[in-house]
């Protein structure tokens, strides 16, 4: 259901305590790293064991272990009878411990190799690949000028050759993704034991290329006692959601109750509505005040009406109308359409003290809660509270910029605050308990990027806890699978333009998508 995601210093810990702790020499860590990429980088050029040896490939290792790694990866292709020149940018003799081990190695074997400060960048080309292990997890600020140079060299080489990357491409932070000012970019990346959290940032995938994750043996019991704060999720979400029996009965498919809607605000509650049912939810209500419930039924058959009080604007009347109904659902969304006119605050605070049920809270109702922080600790556990990041400034009293430059701590700090799950909106979408691991999204889809996007989101993850998932779960679950809808209709609008419905309309083809990648 979820990798980890390890920072560049978790990383560091996993290989240290290998050692350490497990007998492991570096040395195996390396050589396993450097046949995990040849292995990758064989796989997406499509050569086999009877493949002729015939690639012209250039090596450039940096200072540190991603230049062992290039090294060691070196003498395997040499070894198999690949035209190879290994570039390092340290003269041999100050190698240190296992990438000199294997710079050793290399030489003994017949790798031929040049100091890159002795060659003219005029004298290379020609090269089929050419392999980044300038610098991986160990880069600290930005490229000096050197290195900015070899990393530009790179690029250029890239324009007529396949750029592997060794773990990440050379000059990206493995901590925000960010190109410290330049990176290299990768046709293919491939990352060592588990994706650096920098890798799934979304200003990270213009240099990553394709990502191929490897292992290299770290014990799998350092890393569960080590786990990091952070986690990927994997479409192994899905596994939480079953087959439907077939004697399935809408009533045991849950009923999603959605409370929302108010003058000129109609659409919101059903866009929630509409996904909750193509999410799967055998039924979905709508509660809304009584004056607006035409103009929010629209015409749809499918979803049901809950009219309360008269009027347009919401008030703590319609909290005792509501209340004698609650028994029949199963779950709630709270905020879609709802406004903040009148007299809503009250209706929120009245709905906080009474409803026990499983409940999404969302755009309008965020808002109000940002105005009386007080009742942020009633949400409780069984809640998820969905801001994106302007409703998340507001509920930390942050500007917008402060959120994004701080986007995993103030998700959990919002968990924290509420007790709730939090789900941070955006691209690489977050979610965070009180205690216990971030997951990130794998998801940068820029189709998503819709006014009513987020209302299906709530939608769908009123769905999920209706199915009696629980908190957690759900919102990563619902986040994967909206994301998935997502790169979907980046199929058929590589433009955009997609209608936040369509996002609905494609959640069934989603799952189903999602299920097939899963590996068993
Ligand atoms: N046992 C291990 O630690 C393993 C490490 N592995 C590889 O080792 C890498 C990490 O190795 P290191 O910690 O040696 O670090 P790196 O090889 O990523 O880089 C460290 C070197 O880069 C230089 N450097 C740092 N910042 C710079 C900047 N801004 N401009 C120019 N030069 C800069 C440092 O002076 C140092 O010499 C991983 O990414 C992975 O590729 C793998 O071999 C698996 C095992
Ligand atoms: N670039 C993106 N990548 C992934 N998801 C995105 C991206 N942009 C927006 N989204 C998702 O789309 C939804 C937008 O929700 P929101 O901002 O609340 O809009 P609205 O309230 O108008 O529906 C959120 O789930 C958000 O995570
Ligand atoms: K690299």
């Amino acid at each position: 259901m979820f990798a980890p995601l390890p920072t560049p210093h978790e990383m560091a810990d996993w290989d240290r305590l290998s050692a350490r702790d497990f007998g492991i020499m570096p040395e195996m860590l390396m050589e396993n790293a450097s046949r995990a990429a040849l292995q990758a980088l064989f796989d997406a050029l499509g050569v086999k064991a009877h493949s002729p040896a015939n690639k012209r490939v250039l090596l450039l290792a940096g200072p540190g272990n991603n230049g062992g790694d290039a090294t060691a990866l070196s003498r395997h292709l040499h070894d198999l009878g690949h035209e190879v020149l290994l570039l390092h940018t340290r003269p041999r003799q100050d190698y240190k411990n296992e990438a000199a081990y294997h710079l050793e190695l290399a030489l003994k074997a017949g790798v031929p190799t040049r100091l890159a400060t002795d060659l003219d960048a005029r004298d290379l080309g020609g090269y089929d690949v050419v392999v980044d292990g300038l610098l991986g997890t160990g880069l600290s600020g930005e490229l000096r000028p050197d290195m900015l140079n070899l990393v530009r060299l790179t690029n250029d080489l890239g324009r007529k050759a396949f750029v592997l990357a060794l773990d990440i491409p050379s000059g990206l932070s493995g901590f925000t993704g960010r190109p410290l000012p330049e990176a290299v970019r990768a046709n293919l990346t491939v990352t060592f034991e588990a994706a650096k959290i920098g890798i799934a940032q979304p200003e990270a995938a213009p240099y990553i290329g394709r990502l191929d994750v490897r292992p290299i043996g770290i014990p799998r019991a350092l890393r569960k006692a080590h786990a990091p704060a952070h986690v990927l999720m994997t479409a192994g979400l899905t596994d939480l959601i079953e087959k439907p029996g077939p004697g399935l009965h809408k009533g045991t498919a849950g009923h999603v109750l959605i409370i929302g809607g108010s003058a000129g605000l109609t659409g919101a509650p059903m866009l929630a509505a509409v996904a909750a049912m193509r999410a799967g939810a055998g039924l979905a209500t709508i509660a809304c005040p009584a004056d607006i419930a035409d103009a929010v039924k629209a015409s749809r058959p499918e979803v049901m009406i809950l009219p309360l009080d008269s009027g347009t604007e919401w008030t703590p009347n319609m909290m005792a109308a509501l209340e004698p109904e609650l028994a029949r659902f199963d779950a709630a969304v709270v905020g879609p359409g709802l406004g903040r006119a009148g007299d809503t605050a009250n209706f929120l605070r009245a709905w906080l003290s009474t409803a026990t049920l499983p409940t999404v809270y969302d755009a309008d109702a965020l808002n109000l809660l940002a105005s009386q922080k007080e009742l942020l600790k009633k949400i409780g556990e069984s809640a998820i509270v969905t801001p994106h990041p302007g409703e998340m400034a507001r509920l930390l009293d942050l500007d917008i910029a402060e959120v994004q430059a701080r986007r995993s701590e103030c998700c959990r700090r919002l968990a924290e605050n509420t007790g709730a799950v939090s789900v941070l909106k955006g691209a690489a979408s977050l979610v965070a308990s009180a205690n216990g691991p971030r997951a990130v999204s794998p998801y940068c889809e820029p189709n998503l990027a819709v006014a009513g996007s987020g209302d299906v989101l709530s939608g769908i993850l009123g769905r999920l806890l209706a199915g009696g998932l629980d908190a957690y779960h759900a919102a990563c679950l619902g986040v994967l699978w909206h994301g998935q809808a997502g790169s979907i209709l980046a199929r058929d609008f590589p433009y955009r333009g997609n209608m936040p419905l369509e996002i609905a309309h494609v959640l069934p083809q989603a799952i189903k998508e999602l299920k097939g990648h899963v590996q068993r």
